[in-house]
């Protein structure tokens, strides 16, 4: 087992790697509930006297989304109702001023880690640790706390090279997170369990598919994931256009082989779109049947039809697990598939989950309500390998550590 905060002396310096990975429109950060999380431990560390220098990632090197972190340490700061310092650098100079001049209450926030050369780099977690990032950092810091379960399955240097060399302890979200997590996967239902994916990270769908075989009867598709398993299906849709978002043909590239795979062997236990939704010319929602579908890379919802079948799963459910959205439904009109599986879910009694930093955010955003769910993860990739009992990377970390 891990160190947590409860742990922790009083009065230090903490180095704290958080996730507030979320999405960016235009350029704008939105808001979601890992914030909100994440502020609450930062208060509790901050109430007790430490102080707290933050490390967090947003995007991925190439991505628009790959953005600094300045305007998360500003909603951070409202969430927490106390100044957070951004500092444009993450362990040079700048960095290193501002950490040493943090005092008792203070909380800095360091700049996206992802920006540095070791973050993302192919390295053992010995190795990890012993990178510039993680030998400049740690002797600026008593300890490092790690509170991003939902970036726990990455073995990347802010999560698996500090705790190599430093007294480590997990926060709040993480403890919370990491024990209602694997609780489910230890769980045995008797009826029938139903999957909801959907979202736009195809890769960790798909591997945790593969190996929830055992523990789902019934896969709904939708999202990105499901054009995919459509397209494989031979529809138009789920294919890149030449100035279209390209959100298709690398995720095809690398998982084509898997999909093929795994409709081959579960066969009717997928259930995918029968039909999907586009914008019109007039920016109406225009829905479509997959076979006539001849827009390939617009289509940003599911279908009314597709609702309708995928209902009457739910309703004979004993456990329904969402993870990733049916359509964006940050767009009112391209919300109704998330909306159909949350409230169809809503109106049964099955034990209930949702996964997803930004996919847990529909139940507050229309308002179907928190407590007709067991449990809304702040975590999509992590979440989804603690359901197949994989380990995480940053866990086997902390208790590396705590044993040290
Ligand atoms: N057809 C679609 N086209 C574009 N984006 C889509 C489509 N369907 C769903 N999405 C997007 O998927 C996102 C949610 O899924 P995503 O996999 O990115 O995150 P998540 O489920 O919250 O999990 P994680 O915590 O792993 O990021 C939503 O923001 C939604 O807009
Ligand atoms: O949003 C997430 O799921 C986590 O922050 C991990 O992000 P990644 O999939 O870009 O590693």
């Amino acid at each position: 087992m891990f160190n947590t905060i409860d742990d922790l002396d009083s009065e230090q310096r903490l180095l704290m790697r958080v996730d507030l990975n979320a999405p960016v429109d235009d350029g704008d950060v939105q808001d979601n509930r890992r914030f909100a999380r994440h502020a609450e431990t930062v208060a509790e560390l901050t109430e007790n006297d430490h102080a707290v220098a933050l490390m967090a990632h947003q995007g991925r090197p190439g991505r628009d989304t790959f953005v600094t972190l300045e305007q998360h340490a500003d909603i951070l700061a409202d969430h927490l109702d106390h100044p957070v310092e951004y500092v444009p650098s993450t362990y040079g100079e700048e960095a290193l001023d501002a950490t040493e001049d943090l005092e008792s209450g203070d909380v800095l926030m360091l700049e996206n880690v992802r920006m540095t050369d070791e973050e993302l780099a192919d390295l053992t977690p010995e190795e990890h640790g012993e990178t510039e990032f993680v030998q400049t950092l740690a002797p600026e810091f008593d300890a490092y706390v790690n509170d991003g379960y939902s970036v726990a399955h990455r073995a990347h240097t802010s999560i698996v090279g500090f705790p190599q060399v430093m007294d480590s302890y997990a926060g709040s979200v993480m403890e919370d997170e990491y024990e209602y997590n694997t609780s489910i996967e230890r769980r045995e239902f008797d009826g029938k369990v139903t999957m909801a994916l959907g979202g736009t990270k195809a890769e960790d769908v798909i591997a945790a598919m593969e190996n929830l075989d055992e523990k789902v009867d019934q896969f709904l598709l939708g999202g990105i994931v499901g054009h995919l398993f459509l397209r494989a299906k031979g529809y138009e849709i789920g294919i890149d256009t030449p100035d279209g978002p390209g959100l298709y043909d690398e995720s095809w590239e690398e998982n084509e082989e898997t999909i093929r795979e795994v409709i081959e062997t579960y066969g009717d236990r997928i259930s995918l779109p029968v039909d999907v939704a586009r914008e019109g010319e007039d920016g109406e929602r225009v829905t479509e049947r997959v076979e006539n579908a001849d827009h390939p890379d617009e289509y940003m919802d599911v279908g009314e039809a597709t609702i309708d079948e995928y209902r009457p799963h739910i309703e004979e459910s004993e456990a329904v697990l969402v993870k990733g959205a049916l359509g964006v439904f940050e767009m009112e009109q391209f919300s109704y598939g998330t909306r159909g599986v949350l409230e169809a879910i809503a109106e049964t009694d099955c034990y209930a989950v949702v996964g997803g930093g930004d996919t847990s955010r529909a139940v507050e955003m229309y308002d179907i309500g928190a407590e007709h769910f067991d449990h809304l993860s702040i975590a999509g990739g992590a979440y989804l390998r603690a359901l197949t009992g994989a380990p995480l990377p940053a866990v086997e970390a902390l208790e590396a550590a705590a044993e040290r």
